[in-house]
């Protein structure tokens, strides 16, 4: 496997019982196997135990909330998501925004379990200051590219090399990726080309007539 990284956010466009997320998951393991490129999913909450136990591809969650065991009702317990199967989380996505006092704590409480950290942010400032908290990913998605199918390596190549740049002046242990738009396998030759170690996905794929089509197409210029 190359160290680049697609994460495909399914977000709440499937529903039903789980099946959708596991097909679409069945899909990025077989593309994933096929191209040697690392492809993860981040489905439901409630979809989390199913799609980790029947497909073989690391799952995140797409948030989890700084809390421990105990007296707290209503939240993502970390212990939860990853006693599910998750190897990971999405922290302070655009449609899930947090505090930076929140960010910084659901870091350490994912770290804390021994799960992977994707820190989503819109622009260069907000990827420097997420950088700053050391998770494992600081993901750049401009808000206003997310579900247009414009893709961000093409509408706003500066946000990708702005934040790469800063994320390597401020701690270089952290990986950039960036998101909004992309879909076609122009787009990710691009987002690489910009420095970033892959991308964080969703519409395009989740949307297309045939996943595994739309991904293969996304992996066919790397
Ligand atoms: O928000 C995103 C991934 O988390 C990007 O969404 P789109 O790929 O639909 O633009």
């Amino acid at each position: 496997m190359s160290s680049t990284l697609i994460v495909l956010n399914l977000k709440t466009y499937l529903e039903g019982t789980g099946e959708g997320a596991v097909k679409v998951a069945q899909a990025c393991k077989e593309v994933a196997d096929e191209c040697g490129i690392e492809i993860g999913v981040a489905p439901q909450f409630c979809d989390i135990y199913r799609v980790a136990s029947q497909v073989d591809l690391p799952v995140y969650s797409q948030s989890l909330d700084p809390v421990g065991a105990g007296s707290f009702t209503g939240h993502a317990f970390v212990q939860s998501i990853k006693d599910a199967g998750a190897v990971g989380t999405l922290i302070n996505h655009s449609e899930c925004r947090l505090t930076l006092a929140n960010i910084d704590a659901s870091i350490t409480t994912a770290r804390d379990a021994a799960l992977k950290t994707i820190v989503c942010t819109n622009n260069v400032a907000t990827s420097a200051a997420a950088a700053a908290l050391g998770p494992d990913y600081v993901a750049v998605e401009p808000p206003e590219l997310i579900g247009s199918g414009i893709p961000v390596s093409k509408a706003d190549p500066g946000v990708v090399t702005g934040s790469v740049d800063a994320v390597k002046r401020i701690n270089p242990a952290v990986q950039v990726l960036c998101g909004a738009g992309i879909s076609k396998g122009e787009d990710l030759a691009a987002a690489l080309e910009l420095g970033s170690v892959g991308v964080l996905l969703a519409s395009g794929i989740v949307k297309a007539a045939d996943p595994k089509v739309a991904l293969e197409d996304l992996v066919s210029k790397v």
